[in-house]
């Protein structure tokens, strides 16, 4: 009786995804798994292998333990400085979406590195977000030697590191493009921040990056990877050597964490999994049927947010033993699911991802309410 218990218990966390579903058809769920049970007691260890195997991550659970409390001794920067580094002539919204994710959850600054075209765009959505115009694309110096080139990149170094050691975490790539003069000196970012040790998100053009070039962030315990669908396919392809295989999905993602050095990797879909090359955890509490574009970008400003809380953490003598990065992914995936799911029962079809990021706030409180 005790482990049809367990075993009940463990369904009824993956039949809590679905908002229809009713305690009844729960407790029909439940019915049906005791007479399985008991039909079959030579079906029995498979299925309970089946049910250990999976490894939901108590999201509501990690989010309780890594948000801090509102202390009013705390100032200005203790709850989180983040950079988002993305930013072009197309896309402005990508990088305004994860900075604003950042503070709209808690964080205190946001600041966002771009070129100088997207710049005034991205300001004028919000106030609240520190806008560096300091990237180039190769369009603008098309006129220049080899030295002016490489002049210019060592300014726009110059210019990101004079803020490095102040950042909690950065996020890099949203709405970044794949201008190639752009990416050589975000690379140079990527080592000035590893010099640090500051963590780093990698999303977007980011992910286009540092497939190319893993040696980037390999080994670096800070990194994390949040690939959509395309970019884990790109992914696998070039470090494993093989395509998705959606039947060994969670070992696949774990040997892709080892290979690239035990870095975390978050891959984004129906459920989101997250793995550092030893563990393997999943959140798929019921978020929401719309596909709108932008979604990846809050969840990447959400995760550098969790992720410097969660280090946060590593002082408190009764810290969880999960590690940081882990933590911060949970988390962030945990609240931009329930942030979806909010903003769909009001929007509907219409919703979008200025919605979702709007219900960060409320969503966070029905979890951990600020007092
Ligand atoms: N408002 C803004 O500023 C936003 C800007 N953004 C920024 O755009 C940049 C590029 O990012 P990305 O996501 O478009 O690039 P990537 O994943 O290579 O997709 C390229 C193509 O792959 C396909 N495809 C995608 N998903 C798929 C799936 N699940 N299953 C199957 N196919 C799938 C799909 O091809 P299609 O369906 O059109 O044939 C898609 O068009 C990056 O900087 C990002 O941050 C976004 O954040 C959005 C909001
Ligand atoms: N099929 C799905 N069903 C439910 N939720 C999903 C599904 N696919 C993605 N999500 C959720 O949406 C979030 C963003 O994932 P998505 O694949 O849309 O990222 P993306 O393509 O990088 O987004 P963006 O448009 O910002 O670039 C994921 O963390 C996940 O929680
Ligand atoms: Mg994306």
């Amino acid at each position: 009786m005790l482990v049809k218990h367990g075993v009940i218990s463990a369904l009824t966390r993956s039949t809590s995804h679905s908002p229809s579903s009713s305690s009844s058809t729960v407790l029909r769920r439940q019915q049906f798994l005791v007479r399985t049970l008991c039909a079959s007691k030579t079906h029995l260890p498979k299925l309970i292998r089946a049910m250990s195997s999976t490894s939901e991550a108590d999201a509501e659970s990690v989010l309780r333990t890594v948000t801090p409390s509102l202390d009013p001794k705390r100032h200005k920067g203790q709850a989180g400085k983040i950079a988002v580094i993305g930013g072009c002539r197309e896309y402005t919204g990508a990088p305004y979406f994860a900075a604003i994710s950042a503070l709209k959850i808690g964080a205190d600054l946001s600041h966002v590195f771009c070129t100088k075209d997207a710049a005034p765009v991205i300001k004028s959505y919000s106030p609240e977000l520190i806008v560096h115009p300091v990237l180039e694309e190769s369009y603008t110096i098309s006129q220049f030697s080899e030295e002016e080139k490489r002049k210019v990149q060592d300014k726009v170094i110059g210019e990101v590191d004079k803020w490095m050691e102040r950042f909690d975490c950065l996020v890099i790539g949203p709405g970044l493009g794949r201008d190639p003069f752009l990416l050589e000196c975000v690379s140079k970012i990527m080592l000035l921040a590893k010099k640090s040790n500051v963590p780093f998100v990698v999303d977007g053009d980011g992910l286009f990056l540092v497939t190319n070039s893993i040696d980037l962030v390999k080994s670096y315990p800070l990194a994390v990877l949040t690939p959509n669908v395309n970019e884990y396919k790109r992914l696998v392809q070039k470090v494993l050597n093989c395509e998705v295989d959606e039947e060994k999905a969670e070992d696949q993602l774990r040997s892709l964490a080892k290979q690239i050095g035990g870095v975390t990797i978050l891959r984004k879909g129906k459920s989101d999994l997250i793995s550092n090359g030893e563990i393997v955890k999943s959140v798929s509490i019921y978020g929401s049927p719309r596909r709108c574009g932008g979604q990846g970008d809050i969840l990447s400003g959400s995760v550098a947010v969790f992720l410097s809380w969660a280090q946060q953490l590593k002082s408190d003598p009764e810290s969880p033993s999960e590690s940081p990065v882990i933590l911060g992914c949970i988390a962030a995936s945990g609240l931009l699911r329930k942030a979806a799911s909010l903003a769909f029962t009001k929007h509907k079809r219409s919703t979008l991802t200025s919605d979702i990021i709007e219900c960060l706030g409320k969503s966070l409180e029905d979890i951990c309410p600020a007092s």
